[in-house]
């Protein structure tokens, strides 16, 4: 019943066995779900249920060492279906949030993904904020964003015009599709915009459809949404793990459980490629360390006051600014306590030892 698929469709590149003398693509899969203490990988050997091995759980640092989907894992099969996973053996371009409840925890939401799909529905869904929000995401990953406005079929024409001009007005030159996984608008440009061995993954709150645009690209109904009382247009929350699939035509896709809370946990330059217009006019304020917040001779507020920038576009990158600062501060404050912690453990020894 399995259908055997290439490790090349699944997204395999030859320079991940750059680092592993001795080894070749047999030993290495993909982890295409996730589940609670267990996994299951692909490789073009088929699937299999896959745990990881008792010294990778002892050798984990934090929780970042263990797979996600859409890593490419180092594993050794001992069963027909079964595998252990040895080790994370290739992570790039890797979506990651704030742990819910945990400061200054990363979380792993998926890995080696090439596109993200944001999607957003045009009803009651539809957010600029979040929108910016999930863009800087992306680009901190290195991850290319493509927005979806999806549940087209729910508004008129015009309105959806209005719409495009605000996003347009707002984003400026993003990739945008028009969608409904309901009249299938929108939906042969998104297929055709989707490569064979590319990854992309779904992001977006629960509800927006994301499930349903999967089933659309298959074509089939091969993932159960939850489809509740006819005529409302709420969604039930139907995605519980995260997974990867191979479309027939090629491309790979991850689904993703609504990620209604997205921390940011910036560290690279994400925020500055979402408001690169806001950072090129900072090189034109007075003070070289100017926070644009209430500086006399500040460009940017300037600028916003004449209505050059949107006022919401401002405020959404100084909040977004503030959370990454409180997030890289708390880390760091974690790190010092690590060390301290450390320091005292070495004392305690070398008194024991006198
Ligand atoms: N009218 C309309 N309804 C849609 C469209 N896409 C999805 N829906 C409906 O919206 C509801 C939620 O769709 P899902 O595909 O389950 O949403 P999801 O984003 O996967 O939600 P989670 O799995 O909770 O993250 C379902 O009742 C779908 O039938 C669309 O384009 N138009
Ligand atoms: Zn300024």
């Amino acid at each position: 019943m399995e259908k055997k698929i290439s490790n090349a469709s699944l997204g395999f590149q030859k320079n991940i066995l750059n680092k592993f003398q001795g080894f070749d693509e047999n030993d290495f899969a993909r982890v295409i779900e996730e589940h609670k203490e267990r996994y299951v990988v692909q490789n073009e050997q088929g699937s299999f249920s896959a745990e990881i091995t008792g010294q990778l759980r002892f050798t984990a640092s934090d929780r970042s060492d263990f797979p996600v989907v859409g890593d490419w894992v180092r594993i050794q099969i001992f069963d027909e279906d079964k595998a252990l996973i040895h080790e994370v053996a290739h992570r790039e371009r890797a979506l990651k949030r704030q742990a819910v409840g945990r400061d200054a925890e990363v979380q792993y939401i998926a890995s080696n993904i090439d596109t993200a799909f944001i999607v957003e529905a045009v009803n009651r869904d539809f957010n600029l904020n979040r929108m910016e929000r999930y863009m800087t995401l992306c680009y901190d990953a290195g991850i290319h964003p493509v927005f979806i406005l999806n549940k087209v079929d729910l508004i008129s024409e015009n309105k959806l015009e209005e719409m495009k001009f605000e996003i347009e007005n707002r984003l400026f030159d993003i990739d945008l599709i028009c969608t409904s996984a309901t009249s299938y608008e929108g939906m042969s440009l998104m297929k055709v915009t989707i490569e064979e061995a590319k990854t992309y993954c779904f992001l977006g709150s629960s509800g927006v459809g994301k499930s349903s645009l999967i089933n659309a690209l298959f074509d089939d109904q091969f993932l159960v949404t939850g489809a509740i009382g006819e005529g409302t247009d709420r969604g039930k929350h139907t995605t519980t793990s995260r997974s990867l699939h191979v479309l027939p035509s090629g491309g790979i896709l991850i689904d993703n459980p609504g990620t209604r809370e997205v921390g940011m946990v910036s560290d690279n330059d994400g925020l500055s490629t979402t408001y690169s217009y806001i950072e090129e006019l900072a090189d034109q304020c007075r003070f070289s360390d100017c926070t644009h917040t209430h500086e006399r001779g500040c460009a940017v507020i300037e600028a916003v006051n004449n209505d050059e920038i949107p006022e919401e576009a401002y405020q959404n990158y100084l909040r977004l600014g503030r959370e990454q600062a409180h997030f890289e501060s708390t880390v760091a404050e974690r790190r010092k306590k690590g060390k301290d912690l450390a320091r005292m453990v070495k004392d305690v020894k070398r008194l024991k030892n006198r």
